[in-house]
Formats: structure tokens, sequence, C-alpha cells
């Protein structure tokens, strides 16, 4: 069995004479969270849209668990769990009553065992017996995924799913997310918020203008031996004679920070030399702080934007 769930080849929308998405390609692996990520208007909810057969597409293919969706729409679609804008639910009945009619209109024959089973797992199995007009938006955000998932689907697509839900409702959200790829779902997700995708996704794509511009996996974005320049933080006991000693046997730049404080632009393999030219010449060094790039740095770097994204 492969261990692509999603792939898509080509995906291209135009609408009229405007091309929104422009031959983007990429693959979803089993049980990844791979982020589609770029600033307002950058086509993401028009690739999602097209994904999950929203839209139709102008060019291109899209294949779900071996499904292609021109070919074999029906099987391809049960593949997916979606949840694209604000999920709608009654508000006057429970949750329970909420996922039992969803259930009643599914094409699978599902046993009502699966909605605690879907519950336990977003953790809103507690409130089921509450009406959904007595949920925070966090829990509805919740319910909205356990309903989406109900019918075992290979991957599960949301658009800007954390909008509005406050720092607590996110980290819950993440690591329920995160609960769900343990069992085996894959997750397609799309934000313009950095931060929160560097903590959410394995792999993430940066999409600007309609096109695809650079897939990158989160350990890269953080992987500490590649050869690039950073900033190096040393506290030692004296600042002008670290500055001092490291400029006369290197010869590069040396930030004084504070009187204990220095700062340089080396590589991660050069910490250990640099840490060691100052302790032969008798400085002492307390702390080293080595300052990781961060997704919004390789953002920056990749697009060239002073950032309509927002950096939080
Ligand atoms: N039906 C449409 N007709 C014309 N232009 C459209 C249509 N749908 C989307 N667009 C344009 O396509 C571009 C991409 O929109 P899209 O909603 O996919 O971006 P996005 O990356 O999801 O941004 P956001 O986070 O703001 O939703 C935008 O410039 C938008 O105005």
């Amino acid at each position: 069995m492969s261990n692509i769930i999603l792939s898509v080849k080509d995906l291209t929308k135009k609408i009229k004479s405007k091309t929104i998405v422009d031959h983007v390609s990429f693959e979803v692996k089993k049980g990844e969270i791979f982020g589609l990520l770029g600033p307002n208007g950058a086509g993401k909810t028009t690739i999602i849209r097209m994904i999950v057969g929203l839209i139709n597409k102008t060019a291109g293919e899209v294949s779900i668990n071996g499904y292609n969706l021109d070919s074999k729409y029906t099987q391809a679609m049960n593949q997916i769990g979606a949840i694209v804008e604000n999920p709608e639910f009654y508000n006057y009945m429970s949750g329970y009553k909420n996922l039992l009619h969803y259930k009643r209109m599914s094409e699978k024959d599902l046993p009502n065992d699966r909605i605690y089973e879907v519950a336990k797992l977003l953790k809103i199995d507690h409130a089921l017996k509450q009406k959904v007009k007595t949920y925070s938006l966090g829990m509805r955000q919740r319910l909205g995924v356990a309903q989406a998932i109900l019918h075992s689907p290979s991957v599960l697509i949301l658009d800007e799913p954390t909008n509005g839900l406050d720092p607590q409702g996110i980290r819950e959200f993440r690591e329920n997310l995160r609960e769900l790829t343990k069992h085996g779902v894959s997750i397609l997700i799309s934000s313009h918020l950095l931060s929160e995708m560097e903590l959410m996704c394995d792999r993430y794509a940066i999409i600007e203008q309609g096109k695809l511009i650079h897939i990158e996996s989160m350990n890269e974005t953080t992987n500490l031996e590649e050869d690039l320049l950073r900033e190096v933080t040393f506290t030692t006991d004296d600042s002008e004679q670290a500055q001092k000693v490291i400029k006369e046997a290197k010869n590069i730049p040396v930030n004084v920070l504070s009187p204990t404080q220095i700062s340089v632009s080396i590589t991660y393999n050069e910490i250990a030399d640099m840490n060691k030219l100052l302790v032969e010449n008798d400085r002492k060094v307390f702390e080293i702080v080595f300052v990781k790039k961060t997704l919004e740095d390789r953002f920056l770097e990749l697009t060239n934007q002073s950032t309509e994204v927002n950096p939080l």
C-alpha cells in the first residue's frame, strides 16, 4: 500500500483570465500533518475547495488514497473528511444527536459506537449530552472534526481551523490533531499563522500568488547541522576582552550586547571552536545561545516579503 494518501499534481484554477492557482503539486503522506502556508489571498482556500470537490478545477489531477477525483469521484470523496467553512450544527440538539444525525446521512453503515469513539478521540465525550449551544468555540470546532472523521476518512482537510480560537483552544486543538495522526489519519491544514503552523505541521508548502514556491519539513527548518550563519550569543565574564580575542583570532564582527554578552554570526559547527578559543584565552563562558531559524525566518527568506503573514 502506498504511503501517499493525497496526491495533487499541477492543480490549476483560472477564473476568467485570472490564474488563481497555478500548477500546484504536493503529496501528503500517511499520518502526517501537512500545512498550506501563505498570506491572505494566496490561493490556499481555492486549492482546498478543488480538492474537496466544492469547485471545479481548471486543470491538474487529485487522487486520494489512490482514487482519482475525476474517474472515481465517490470513492475519492469517501476518503475525505473536511471542514472548509465553519461547521453548522443544530444548536438545540446535543452533541450526540448532531453526530447521530450526521451518521445517518453517511453512505457507510456506521455503528453507533463510532460516535463515542470519535467523541473520545476529540475529548468531547464528557459533553455529548449537552446541547451544542452550550459549547465553547473550541468544543464546536472539535465537534466539527469529530463529525468530519465519523466515516473514518484517510485524510482530514481543514481550512484555517483555528480562526477565532484562543491560545488555550489552539493548543488543545493541536493536541487533538496530533492524536488523530497516531490513528493513521493524514491532515491537510491551511493557515496564514506562521507560529501555529510551526507547532502543528510535519511539513508545509508555501503558497504565494497561486504558486507553490517551496516545500519543507519542519526538521529542515530547525536543522542544526546546516551550514548557515546564525546569531550566537555568548555570556562571559568580560565582553570587551571576549570581543578582542575573537576579533584577533578570527577577524569577524563581534557585537557587544552588554558587559557580559556578545553575539557573533557563525555556523552551528563553529560554536564549539569559539567556546574553546574563549576558554583558552582565560574567559569564563557561562552560557551559549544558538538562535534557531524559525519558520518566519524561512518564510521571509523564501518570499522576500516584509510579511503580510501574521508572525504571531
Ligand atoms: N470566485 C472567484 N472569482 C474571482 N476571484 C476569486 C474567486 N475566488 C477567489 N478569488 C481570488 O483568488 C485569490 C485566492 O483566494 P483564496 O481565498 O484561495 O486565498 P487564500 O490563500 O485562501 O486566502 P484567505 O486566507 O484570505 O482565504 C484571491 O485573490 C481571491 O480574491
